[in-house]
């Protein structure tokens, strides 16, 4: 898969070891910044990913800040975007197979390269359960479709 990321300077390092670790699990990852540890600020890095997955331009991306959530919280602010703030793998598997989470938000600062390693591999393993599932998530759409 071709998957957008973007970081930002809390999350510069984690994102560097996680473009890596997708590359071992066999995928494109496309990097929109940023480009070192100068501090950044994360809103404008989330947009740059959010706006492609909203558009459907990509069906899933990656972002990362130092806690995760102020990444989370911009690109939830876009129509068809589901960021999930995932700090365990167990939460991994449950944002994609209860919520069709759609944007990985990580916390760089509190991950340690094997646990993102973990967490991707239970990202990418997950699949939706639809059911139930589907009927909330229809309705988490209808919020931005009104
Ligand atoms: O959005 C965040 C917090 O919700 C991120 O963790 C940022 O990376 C963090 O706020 C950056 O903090 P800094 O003191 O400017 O490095």
């Amino acid at each position: 898969m071709i998957i957008p990321i973007a970081s930002d300077h809390a999350g510069f390092e984690a994102k560097e070891e996680t473009k890596e670790i997708l590359e071992e699990f066999g995928h494109m990852p496309v990097d929109f910044g940023t480009h070192s540890a100068d501090s950044v600020d994360y809103p404008d890095f989330a947009v740059q990913v959010a706006k492609k997955v909203s558009s459907g331009e990509y069906d899933s991306g990656i972002l990362i800040c130092g806690s995760g959530q102020g990444m989370c919280m911009a690109a939830n602010k876009f129509p068809n975007v589901r960021g999930a703030l995932v700090y365990s793998t167990h939460v991994a598997r449950l944002a994609r197979e209860h919520n069709n989470a759609n944007v990985l938000c990580l916390p760089g600062r509190e991950l340690k390269t094997d646990q993102i390693r973990e967490i991707l591999e239970a990202w990418f393993k997950a699949e939706f359960e639809g059911g139930r599932h589907e009927r909330r998530v229809n309705k988490i759409n209808a919020i931005t479709d009104k």
